[in-house]
């Protein structure tokens, strides 16, 4: 045979077959033709016997001296009833020994194939059904392990629930007919981005054309609490990649860390890849309804996370399938597919009203029952705020006592509404007090009708019984009353009137009470209601005085701002957001706005006082001008924590120095002025932590040393019999606490800060502003971290780090010349470490630009603080302060400072 290898050919020609030899040659070999019908052995045999006998015939001839007609024919094209190609119709030349060896090996794979089959289904690449399998297995496998369950067929429809490690209860007998599928493979390759994100760890899910891989999940991630792993389980990525185009497919579905965020969940399924646009999208195709089968995992509650997948495809439209979120078309989840050659990642997410994915069955333990209940509090909460209370709500209380401001609903329907932070809320309504809603949500409007005004009342009382419940589940130890994420907004009116309002973390407070007092009292609170005792201070847009709620012994602080002057200096839009802003706020360390109202022209805002002046006042009574570091990282740390609020808020304050932080009484600080920052949208994401975490912004001894709340463990807590007997108590202390850091490092990350926003404003003090707002180059949120680094620095050295002779050479220090620290006063590492790391030049390698403030209050300078009870801790001494009384002050106050005639409608007092 070999030496005639040259001589002999096989041609594919099913045209010819079909056309039954119209050239009449192939009628030589008419033994040759195979039939398509034939199974592959019997075709093998009878191509074999045909050859043999063929070539021995004609070896025979040849070697009897044939003639070379005959050789001829030998080289005319035989059919071969099994295409190789799928291009039917075409003839492709192909050598016999090509065609026995394709053959031949062909036959071999097959069988090794199936031999490998019979011992394991981890090779996808035999065939079809060995890829089958392997997808099958992959469905099987990873919700087991992912603690994703099965549980009832519906139709096409795969509802997906997020349980635990205990609650793994996995019927898998329903899903095996669906896997013979080509659905079954998509399903599968579904299913497995689902377990995948469900799985506690960084685990990914690969899928390479029709195979998809699944990587081994770690050990000590699976160990994770089941709490966090109810946190891990919104955070998911696949990566697929199809056989042309590499993609990224992304599923998240971030989550709020804070209980009552909990209630949100937020799908975002970004699929992107240029061949293998996948959406989530149901199909409805009766053809493969008996294929496809739906499986439904338990979920607590009625409202399960659900994937809807497609039914059916052939496997050719495979690459393009489309999977649906049902989630997503209830409007609760993000469906983003990209477009070719784009791979869009559209990280951001949207919190949606989507109810929580409860975990029910998990819940085992006490502390996740109260979250659960919490939870649940915040959901009802929330769904009643948004579908209920929506431009309604207000606390009970006050609303009943503003029901009797007539000027409150005069007010109302007066309008004055000015836009607030939900493009839908206005907040009219002066003398009404503000409601509890979520930050950025709705903001309550009141209407005028007694009807809805009655019915209000009822869903107030209601939701103010559901906020107390919820206030008690989050109360801390603390004794100075609760706190909540939640915001209250205060009604506006640039008319006339008053706003009495509750903040929940204020909601004790006697002044509140003094506030409504008044409100009924007189109807609408006015200037002429204050006892102006002080002017505390005059900024750019306002001057700020000490004034007492007559009658009321309580102090104030009223912003007051002549409109005229504002709209002649066209600062009416910096008044305006300063108003807006601090309507919005809700936080120990923010002030609160007790009441606005506009009189002879004057707005003005009625604002907590802070009798303890100014940081900068402070820094200079502290010897050496500069702050301990203890006192410095109190300061610092009860910044960051506004400040985190604020970008929760999307507000990015671009104004940090220490003349705006206030001290209050207690010694706590206040962070005021809001008047140049900025507003922008908030995506809340989870991001994955653990190949997040850059090293290059974090040196020293953060790699090896962090704190970890609440994991934090001090090597005088060491049990001893717990550690290794040949690792000394410190190393064996230091190794866990490396590896709980890691562990936490490792956790996935909310990201409910502003990470996008941008303004090409100038704005800022000189000595503070960012690189990127002298270099116009566009800023967001990372320059309150550089601003931040600037003020640690200044409270550490008693001065900022690129102050020049003049505000020219300042700003060209800013962008140019590098840092330095003076050698005294002495600073420790960390701190200086954690400067360096805020004063990064390039925004997007600061610290904090990625994840915010999470990412900063990791860094050992904070280490062992206790962010959650740090309004208990005891501040740091003030020097001689100077707390005037009230009774002296307004007998101080009274015609020294101010002319104010307080029966009258007319105002006279110095403004500017
Ligand atoms: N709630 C308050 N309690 C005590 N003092 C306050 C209070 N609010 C403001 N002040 C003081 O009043 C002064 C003026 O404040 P204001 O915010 O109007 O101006 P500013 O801080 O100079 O900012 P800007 O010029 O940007 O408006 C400040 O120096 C501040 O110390």
């Amino acid at each position: 045979m070999g030496s005639l290898s040259g001589t002999w050919e096989i041609v594919e020609a099913t045209e010819e077959l079909n056309s039954g030899n119209k050239t009449g040659k192939n009628q030589k070999l008419p033994e040759l033709k195979l039939g398509y019908k034939d199974n592959i052995d019997d075709d093998i045999n009878k191509l074999f016997e045909s050859i043999s006998q063929k070539t021995s015939r004609d070896l025979s001839l040849l070697q009897d001296g044939t003639s070379p007609k005959m050789k001829n024919a030998l080289k005319k094209p035989i059919t071969v009833g099994v295409a190789r190609s799928p291009r039917i119709g075409t003839s492709e030349p192909v050598t016999l020994k090509q065609a026995l060896r394709d053959l031949c090996i062909s036959k071999a794979s097959e069988m090794a194939a199936i031999k490998r089959l019979s011992k394991s289904t981890s090779s996808p690449r035999v065939s079809e059904v060995g890829k089958i399998k392997t997808l099958y297995n992959a469905v099987v496998a990873e919700p087991s392990r992912a603690g994703l369950s099965f549980v009832e067929s519906k139709g096409t429809v795969y509802e997906v629930s997020l349980v635990s490690e205990e609650s793994k209860s996995v019927s898998l007998m329903e899903t095996s007919h669906y896997c013979q599928t080509e659905v079954g493979k998509i399903n599968t390759l579904q299913n497995s981005a689902v377990a995948e994100a469900c799985q506690p760890g960084p685990s990914c899910v690969e899928s390479k054309g029709d195979i998809v891989e699944t990587s081994p999940v770690p050990e000590e991630i699976k160990a994770i609490s089941s709490e966090k792993t109810s946190q891990t389980c919104q955070n998911a990525k696949i990566i697929s990649t199809s056989e042309k185009v590499h993609q990224s497919p992304k599923l998240a579905i971030p989550t709020t860390q804070n209980d009552a965020e909990a209630s949100m969940v937020q799908s975002n399924l970004v699929y992107s890849s240029t061949k293998f646009d996948v959406q989530l999208q149901r199909m409805e195709t009766s053809q493969t309804e008996k294929q496809d089968s739906a499986h439904s995992l338990p979920v607590s509650g009625t409202n399960a996370s659900k994937l809807e997948l497609p039914e059916n495809t052939s496997s050719k439209k495979l690459g393009n399938k489309a999977l649906v979120s049902k989630n997503g078309r209830k409007g609760r989840s993000q469906t983003v597919s990209s477009s070719s050659n784009s791979v869009n990642v559209n990280r951001s997410s949207k919190l949606s009203r989507s109810t929580p994915r409860t975990v029910k069955s998990v819940i085992r333990n006490k502390n996740l029952s109260k979250k659960k209940l919490k939870q649940d509090s915040s959901s009802v909460l929330s769904a009643l705020t948004s579908n209920e209370m929506n431009n309604k709500s207000v606390p009970g209380q006050t609303q009943l006592i503003c029901q009797r401001c007539r000027c409150t609903l005069e007010n109302t329907s007066n309008g004055g509404s000015q836009e607030s932070i939900a493009s839908e809320s206005t907040s009219p309504g002066d003398g009404v007090d503000s409601s509890n809603v979520h930050a950025g949500g709705n903001n309550p409007v009141l209407t005028s009708t007694n009807c809805n005004r009655s019915r209000a009342v009822a869903k107030v009382k209601k939701t103010t019984r559901l906020r107390e419940q919820l206030e008690f589940s989050q109360s801390s130890k603390s004794s100075q009353g609760e706190y909540s994420s939640s915001t209250s907004t205060s009604d506006d009116s640039n008319v006339s009137g008053s706003t009495c309002g509750n903040r929940p973390h204020m909601s004790k407070d006697v002044r509140w009470e003094a506030i409504r007092h008044a409100c009924m009292q007189h109807g609408v609170l006015g200037l002429r209601h204050f006892n102006l005792l002080k002017k505390l201070g005059c900024g750019d847009i306002g001057t700020v005085y000490l004034a007492e709620l007559i009658g009321t012994n309580c102090l104030f602080a009223i912003k007051v701002m002549d409109n005229e002057f504002l709209a002649r200096r066209k600062k009416m839009p910096r008044a305006q957001t300063e108003r807006e802003i601090l309507r919005m706020l809700d936080h120990p360390f923010l002030p609160t706005l007790y009441a606005q109202f506009t009189s002879d022209n004057l707005s003005c805002l009625v604002m907590e006082y802070c009798p303890g002046g100014d940081l900068h006042v402070l820094r200079q009574k502290q010897l050496g001008r500069s702050f301990s570091e203890p006192a410095a990282r109190f300061y610092v740390a009860e910044v960051l924590l506004a400040l985190e609020y604020l970008h929760m808020l999307g507000v990015v304050y671009r104004d940090l120095k220490p003349e705006n932080i206030l001290v209050r009484e207690d010694g706590h600080i206040m962070l005021t002025d809001f008047d140049l920052s900025f507003r922008c949208a908030v995506s809340p994401t989870l991001l994955k932590s653990s190949s997040d975490v850059d090293p290059a912004k974090i040196s020293g001894p953060y790699t090896r040393s962090s704190c970890i709340e609440p994991f934090c463990i001090e090597p005088s807590c060491q049990v001893p019999c717990f550690s290794p007997r040949f690792l000394p108590a410190s190393a064996k202390a230091r190794k866990l606490k490396t590896d709980l850091a890691a562990h936490v490092r490792s956790l996935p990350q909310l990201v409910a800060e502003p990470t996008d926003a941008r303004s090409n404003s100038f704005v800022g003090t000189h000595e503070y502003l960012a690189p990127e707002i002298i270099k116009g180059e566009g800023h967001g949120a990372a320059v309150d971290w550089w601003t931040f680094g600037v003020f640690l620095y200044e409270l550490l050295y008693g001065r900022t780090p690129f102050k020049g002779c003049n505000n020219e050479e300042t700003l060209a220090n800013v962008v140019l010349q590098g840092l330095r620290f003076p050698d005294s006063p002495f600073v420790s590492f960390q701190a200086r470490d954690l400067i360096r790391g805020l004063l990064v030049k390039e925004p997007e390698n600061r610290l904090g630009s990625e994840k915010g403030a999470a990412e900063i209050k990791q860094h050992p300078f904070f280490e062992g603080l206790n962010w959650a009870l740090i309004r208990c801790a005891i501040p740091p001494e003030l020097p001689d302060f100077c707390d005037f009384g009230i009774s002296e002050l307004t007998q101080q106050g009274k015609g020294k400072y101010l002319e104010c005639n307080a029966t009258g409608d007319h105002v006279e007092f110095e403004l500017f």
